[in-house]
């Protein structure tokens, strides 16, 4: 069958990202750290790769994300890129890689020119504000990281929902507004309550993709590792998707499918 236009539900451009956000396409995003994972979730029309963070935990086998460099992040998102050459790519802005204006021009600069990548992804809140400004006014597509930010787990003391009581979640929604004035063309919103992920994707033009966030929001990610049933301690929004199935390509097509009509994350795969 041919394919026209409107067939084409799998945004390879930022555009087109709020294009589905704007027609109510849920957007899948799915983490990948190599060519080969990277070429199945292709296959299985996986709108956006997260090279995320994450890595240093189920890959490297770190006990959090905060040992990562930048040279870690530049080698799998290169790796990434050759296994999905035409697919939007997003790569994490590691620890401490943003923390002045002149660093994180020169860590993105990296991600982008040697890794690949589309565009960034930066974890904070107002105080990253300058940071991204000054990437967008140099070219370069920042997603922002709101609510969970495990680059703050030292901090927090462990991973837990960010936002349930009403001042938090204020601030949040305060945090990813200015983000967004700053120049943010995405938001990402780990581990809140599913009513906050909803009043963020409503309150924003911004797509808002969530992770733990709920079913109200514009789109979804999930670390690769936890879709596959690799995780022995799995969060509360993680699914096993390789569950009942014959093969990895299913499960990621399962995923997308489920993202796709709203069926990921149902009810008792969020919080409250
Ligand atoms: N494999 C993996 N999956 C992830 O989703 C993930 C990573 N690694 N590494 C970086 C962060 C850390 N993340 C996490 C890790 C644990 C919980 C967790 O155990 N949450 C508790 C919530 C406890 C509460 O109620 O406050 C849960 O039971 O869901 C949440 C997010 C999400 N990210
Ligand atoms: C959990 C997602 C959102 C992430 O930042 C990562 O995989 O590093
Ligand atoms: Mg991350």
């Amino acid at each position: 069958m041919m394919n026209t236009a409107d067939d084409v539900i799998v945004p390879r451009t930022i555009p087109a990202l709020w294009q589905a956000k704007r027609r109510k396409q849920p957007i899948t995003m799915l983490t990948a750290y190599d060519a080969s994972f990277a070429r199945a979730a292709d296959e299985a029309g996986i709108d956006v790769l997260l090279v995320g963070d994450s890595l240093g935990m189920v890959v490297q086998g770190q006990r959090d994300t905060l040992s990562v460099t930048l040279d870690d992040m530049v080698y799998h998102t290169q790796l990434v890129r050759r296994g999905a050459p035409g697919r939007l790519i997003m790569a994490d802005m590691p620890f401490l890689s943003d923390s002045t204006v002149a660093q994180a021009l020169a860590s993105a600069g990296r991600l982008l020119q040697e890794g690949g990548a589309d565009l960034v992804k930066i974890e904070g809140g107002e105080a990253k504000a300058p940071i991204i400004r000054a990437l967008t006014d140099a070219g370069i597509p920042v997603c922002a990281h709101v609510g969970l930010l495990p680059q703050h787990v030292r901090q927090l003391g462990g991973y837990r929902v960010q936002g349930r009581d009403a001042e938090d979640a204020a601030r949040i929604l305060h945090d990813a507004e200015v983000l967004v004035e700053a120049g943010a063309v995405m938001v990402l919103v780990e581990c809140v309550p599913g009513p906050l992920g909803t009043r963020l994707a409503t309150a924003l033009e911004t797509p808002v993709i969530g992770i733990g966030a709920g079913n109200g929001v514009d789109g979804q990610v999930l670390v690769l590792h936890d879709l596959l049933g690799l995780n022995d301690h799995p969060p509360r929004f993680v699914r096993d998707f390789l569950r009942g199935r014959g093969s990895i390509g299913q499960a990621l097509t399962a995923y997308v499918a489920a993202v796709r009509d709203r069926s990921f994350p149902a009810e008792h795969e969020g919080y409250i």
